[in-house]
């Protein structure tokens, strides 16, 4: 559902979603999970599968992995043998096939260029994060760079987003997440800035038009035309 807001929107910080948004990382997921699942001893997933469970962050998609539900809890002796071996392959193969969505570099460049201020926020752990950013030729882009373990909270919670906002010194009004699933529209709803979403991402299967954003845009080219510098 896309609310009622007048175009250009007037932004001073866009804050960008990794997973799904930036990068598609689904295939180095699914490798590293299903190098977890062989190591158990345990049959691989499909890659689509896999896809369903991004989004909240390494605990959640091992446990996912493992359990083959959404918000199933695995045995904690298999989990907590299960996390170093998942954590290991996904070192392995972070950043072997994950390559920039179109659109992306040049919406970068554009908002770059444009003098916004740029942060990725991501529920994706640092350790995994920084390396596919620089591996990627993205990591420059970003002034901040907030994980999912960075902060006491990770997305759909605002405090990412706040903790940006106030990085940077902008108004919350004046900052735009572009994210690819609920977990964004979440966040940016509870801590009050705008939001918009790509329709190629991870979320959960489901679309993205039945959440509640400011617009759904086909690239970050796209989106760097809906909004002005503040
Ligand atoms: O769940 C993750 O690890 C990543 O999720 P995000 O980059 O879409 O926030
Ligand atoms: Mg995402």
């Amino acid at each position: 559902m896309v609310n009622s807001v007048q175009f250009p929107l007037r932004i001073e910080a866009v804050v960008i979603d990794l997973d799904g948004t930036l990068l598609h990382t689904a295939p180095d997921l699914a490798e590293a999970a299903n190098r977890m699942l062989a190591d158990l001893g345990m049959p691989p997933v499909p890659e689509e599968t896999l896809k369903s469970y991004i989004g909240n962050g390494v605990a959640q998609l091992i446990k996912r992995t493992l359990t083959g539900e959404m918000y199933g809890e695995p045995d904690s002796e298999l989990f907590a043998r299960a996390k170093p071996i998942y954590e290991k392959n996904y070192d392995e193969v972070v950043s072997l096939y994950s390559r920039p969505f179109p659109g992306v570099v040049e919406g970068l460049q554009a908002l770059k260029a444009a003098g916004y201020h740029l942060a990725c926020i991501t529920n994706k752990a640092a350790r995994f994060t920084l390396p596919l950013l620089k591996d990627t030729g993205l990591h420059d882009y970003f002034e901040l760079i907030l994980s999912g373990d960075t902060l006491p909270k990770m997305k759909p919670d605002p405090l990412p987003l706040l903790h940006a906002a106030e990085f940077f010194g902008v108004a919350i009004d004046r900052m735009l997440l572009i994210g690819d699933s609920q977990n964004d529209a979440q966040a940016a709803r509870a801590a009050g800035c705008h939001v918009f979403c790509v329709p190629y991402g991870y979320n959960h299967g489901q679309d993205v038009n039945n959440l509640d954003l400011d617009a759904v845009v086909d690239n970050l080219v796209a989106a760097s035309k809906l909004i002005c510098k503040a």
